[in-house]
């Protein structure tokens, strides 16, 4: 399972058109690089923090420029294997107004999913009073297992992910706008739900100041061990990992506490 994470750069001195360009060259410089799966961060074109542009960049999922520029080079040209991709997060526009944070995941053929963020972050700004929540849990089938998806400050709230579980999750796919004043947060917590839940974690963050608030990067993959395959630093970078999904149920067989759940 060739998995690559982006950990984007998403700066306020850059203009959102020109980072969704450049970020579509990336996915397809992952392809080029044989890719299966590409997971992209949190809000990466509006940016996380930039609470105040976010009515600028609402729009349906299906109207979305940099989802139709990606979902071309995911697609390819037909000569080699469609590749998997975590589209990141964006400002969702519903018909009836409302805002999400909603994530958009595709595969081969008819493989499509849509997250919308079930924790909004903010407390009495931001996300927290802009957008609505999610009400559902999403997993996708894939070839390498079932895959829960989560975003960010979902992080926090450990009983989605024993959801995520009960709905047959093998391998987690988080996208993330972290700040890096609690990056510390992030990465404790992130082998936390490895270890609770016994899967592998693949965790992308963004980098970069956004709405003034400088993000941790850090992307991570997480064994179902709790090892740390590979992390990122604090700039843009791309993380390459070869895993083998057998180590879910290999870790599972080998120390079965999901077993020994009493309650649910
Ligand atoms: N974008 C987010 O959800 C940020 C979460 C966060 O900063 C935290 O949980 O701390």
């Amino acid at each position: 399972m060739r998995v690559s994470l982006l950990q984007v750069a998403v700066d306020d001195s850059e203009r959102p058109e020109d980072r969704a360009n450049r970020v579509v060259q990336l996915v397809e410089a992952e392809r080029e690089s044989g890719a299966e799966l590409v997971i992209l961060p949190e809000l990466w074109v509006a940016g996380g923090f930039d609470y105040k542009s976010w009515s600028d960049h609402a729009e349906p999922i299906a109207a979305s420029r940099p989802i139709e520029a990606l979902e071309k080079v995911r697609a390819g040209d037909g000569a080699s294997p469609e590749m998997w991709l975590h589209f990141g997060s964006y400002v969702e526009s519903a018909p009836d107004g409302t805002l999400y944070n909603t994530s958009v995941f595709r595969g081969p053929g008819a493989v499509a999913a849509q997250y919308r963020k079930i924790h909004r972050f903010g407390f009495s700004e931001g996300e927290a009073t802009l957008m609505g929540p999610g009400e559902d849990l999403v997993t996708v089938t894939s070839p390498w297992g079932t895959l829960g998806l989560a975003t960010c400050y979902d992080l926090r709230f450990p009983e989605l992910f024993r959801g995520l579980l009960d709905k047959g999750m093998e391998h987690l796919v988080m996208c993330s706008a972290w700040p890096e004043k609690r990056i510390e947060h992030w990465r404790v917590l992130l082998r936390a739900r490895a270890i609770e839940n016994q899967v592998f974690v693949f965790a992308t963050n963004c980098v970069g100041t956004n709405g003034g608030v400088p993000l941790g990067g850090r992307s991570a993959v997480i064994d179902p061990w709790g090892n740390v395959v590979a992390e990122g630093g604090g700039e843009e970078e791309v993380l390459r990992v070869d895993v083998d999904p057998a180590l879910v149920a290999q870790t599972r067989d080998t120390l079965p506490v999901l077993k020994d759940r009493r309650l649910r």
